[in-house]
């Protein structure tokens, strides 16, 4: 840390130079960028260009192969693991399942990061976790068992209990994917709204028009290497994004439909 700079003065995520992969298998190199609190970043690439290894690795669960990743200035790996649940949150993609927790139980867990030790939680706790199931329109399933509710509605515990945590950052794996048009609709505003409270988000999808939607700023992940990072409708241009999913730029404004930063002339 830089001296005199406080944790909270350094951005919450720094990648400098970074190596990705399996073992030796390099999945993607010279990666750097950073993120700030109150912004948005969104991740594309094509399946298998390395998106959630990436992610993997900014949260200490994947050694880099080379480089270095910092959360709020340190380095990933000398975070303890309470402390490390204080700054980031993460939502991982297509979770298997749970012990036969209920709901409410499942969003608890999030807040254990928030806990002494060996303390319990307490009534605050529980109107915490309340109130992260009613953000995402799922109270109504707290006494349910986790193990008899839809996969979106599993999706959307999980975006609860990484709530529940108050991070300083919230990392997602594909948030939408497994979502109806109106979860979809209501992930991304409440992104929108944890940007206003401050929060740092980062997140994959496979859908550039959420990312055009949500983001302050996008990054193009291909062919091993970070090709663009930058303002949405700069950077996830018609353009880019044939070159990202190897279709024509024709396929890509029609699939983007009303959101084409083409026909959008509202930016
Ligand atoms: N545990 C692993 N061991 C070895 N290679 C892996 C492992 N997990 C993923 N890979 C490989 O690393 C590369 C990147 O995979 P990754 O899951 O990061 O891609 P992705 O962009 O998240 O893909 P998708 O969009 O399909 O989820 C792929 O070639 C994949 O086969």
């Amino acid at each position: 840390m830089r001296t005199g700079a406080t944790a909270a003065d350094l951005p919450v995520l720094q990648a400098h130079d970074l190596t990705i992969g399996h073992s030796v298998r390099r999945v993607a190199q010279g990666l750097t960028f950073e993120l700030a609190g109150g912004e948005v970043l969104c991740l594309l690439g094509a399946n298998g260009s390395g998106k959630t290894t990436l992610l993997r690795t900014l949260l200490g669960l994947l050694a880099p192969l080379s480089g270095q990743v910092r959360v709020a200035g340190q380095d990933v790996a000398a975070w303890g693991r309470a402390a490390f649940a204080r700054q980031v949150g993460y939502v991982p993609q297509a979770h298997a399942g749970w012990f036969p927790y209920t709901v409410l139980d499942v969003v608890l867990m999030g807040r254990a990061a928030r806990l002494g030790r060996f303390a319990t939680p307490g009534a605050a706790d529980r109107q915490r976790a309340l109130q992260c199931l009613q953000a995402l329109g799922i109270a109504h399933l707290q006494a349910h068992s986790a193990l008899a509710i839809s996969g979106g509605e599993r999706q959307l515990a999980l975006i609860a209990r990484a709530l529940a945590q108050e991070p300083r950052l919230l990392v997602l794996d594909e948030p939408t994917a497994s979502l109806d048009f109106g979860n979809q609709i209501r992930v991304l505003e409440h992104v929108a709204r944890l940007r206003a409270a401050g929060m740092a988000v980062l997140m994959t999808t496979h859908q550039p028009e959420h990312a055009l939607r949500v983001a302050d700023r996008i990054a193009l992940l291909g062919a091993g290497r970070l090709q663009a990072i930058g303002a949405p409708r700069a950077t996830a241009t018609p353009a880019a994004l044939a070159r990202l999913y190897g279709v024509s730029e024709q396929a890509i404004s029609a699939g983007l439909g009303t959101f084409s930063p083409d026909k959008d002339t509202s930016a």
